[in-house]
């Protein structure tokens, strides 16, 4: 396939965002990758590493560390935005501040506003001015930076309310390594990438807590049954959450070494506390924020979240994992399929 050459700023250089500039540069585009920390820029562009995030990995020299942001973004019309959640509106209104062209703003973040209740595309749009905001595209999927800077196979999908421009972005980043698809459900692609962090925590909390793999099979597989729920009453499509953004995310990130919230709610399931754990992570841990978000909204569309309000218990109401693991089995019985029913929406 014929690759388009493209000049691209990726705006944030921790994990994911120094992942991704190395698929673009190895895709043979101008890649400027700024980020807010100058000596960590000099490390990339002297070394050519990022040592703090992507240790030893070798970085292609087609990627030049900004830390002037009005500098990275000169005669740039597509942005990569790669920073936390919580930082999203403050690198937005940078970004207004010194670029007046519109743009296309690809992000790849996972997670959505507490209080808002806004997913990423929606805070995009609300805080950039409509005659600078082309399109906003989300790409998400089961991808660890780690595996992804090492050029392991890696399947992700990208999303926009405009098609084209989705496809545009699986052009940029597609590459034998790095297999992108589509899917118009802009919705479902965002909730499935927030919430899955929700249950990727509970499912640390239950490998520290000593319980086996059913335990975490039954997290997954539950836990995916309440993510659709609410998603579905968001206005996702049911079937995203069977695709790459949901199942997809959710098994990765709680089966794997390298997921943050796993190994965030590992620590507290082995009686750490939740400060202590978020001081010693270094990056950022998604999902509890985003726990707080979802339970809220659980509120809102009056939709049935247990794990969900189990683990908002444990990092927001000081209770035990454990107490919440016990009251978690022993609700009311019910009948799977019927909850499932409800899922697709045939059933209050
Ligand atoms: N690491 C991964 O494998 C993946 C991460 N993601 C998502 O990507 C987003 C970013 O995550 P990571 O890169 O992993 O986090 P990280 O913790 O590795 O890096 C975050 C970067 O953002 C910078 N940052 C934080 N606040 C900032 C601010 N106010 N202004 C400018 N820069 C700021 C930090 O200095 C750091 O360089 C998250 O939403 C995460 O869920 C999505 C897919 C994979
Ligand atoms: O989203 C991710 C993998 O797809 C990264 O998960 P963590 O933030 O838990 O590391």
């Amino acid at each position: 396939m014929e690759q388009i050459r493209e000049k691209v700023a990726v705006v944030g250089a921790g994990s994911w965002g120094t992942a991704l500039a190395l698929v673009l540069a190895d895709n043979g585009h101008e890649v400027r990758l700024w980020g807010h920390n100058p000596s960590q820029i000099d490390e990339i562009n002297q070394n050519h590493t990022n040592t703090k995030y992507l240790g030893d990995v070798i970085l292609p020299e087609g990627i030049i560390g900004y830390s002037s942001l009005e500098e990275a973004l000169v005669g740039i019309d597509t942005i990569i935005l790669a920073v936390p959640t919580k930082a999203i509106r403050e690198v937005l209104n940078k970004i207004t501040t010194v670029h007046k062209h519109p743009l296309t703003v690809v992000h790849v973040s996972k997670g959505i506003e507490p209080d808002t209740f806004l997913r990423i595309s929606e805070m995009i749009e609300e805080e950039m001015p409509e005659e600078l905001l082309k399109d906003v595209v989300v790409l998400s999927g089961p991808s660890h930076a780690e595996e992804v800077s090492l050029r392991h196979p890696t399947t992700v999908t990208a999303s926009s309310k405009r098609m084209e421009a989705a496809e545009k972005i699986q052009d940029i980043f597609i590459n034998n390594n790095f297999r992108v698809y589509t899917n118009p459900d802009i919705v479902g692609v965002e909730i499935g990438g927030a919430l899955k962090n929700i249950i990727a925590l509970a499912a640390g909390i239950t490998d520290g807590l000593g319980y086996g793999d059913n335990a975490k099979a039954a997290l997954i597989t539950r836990g995916l049954t309440e993510i659709a729920r609410l998603g579905t009453k968001m206005g996702a499509s049911p079937l995203t959450f069977s695709g790459l953004t949901g199942i997809g995310d959710l098994i990765v990130t709680c089966t794997s070494v390298h997921s943050r919230n796993w190994r965030a709610g590992n620590l507290l399931g082995k009686g750490h506390n939740l400060q202590e754990v978020l001081d010693n992570m270094g990056m950022v841990v998604e999902g509890v924020r985003t726990t707080k978000a979802a339970y809220q909204l659980a509120q809102k569309y009056e939709v049935r979240m247990p794990i969900t309000t189990a683990l908002y218990n444990v990092l927001f109401n000081n209770a035990s994992p454990k107490d919440e693991v016990d009251k978690l089995m022993a609700r009311v019985k019910t009948h799977e399929m019927e909850d499932l029913t409800n899922v697709l929406g045939e059933k209050d």
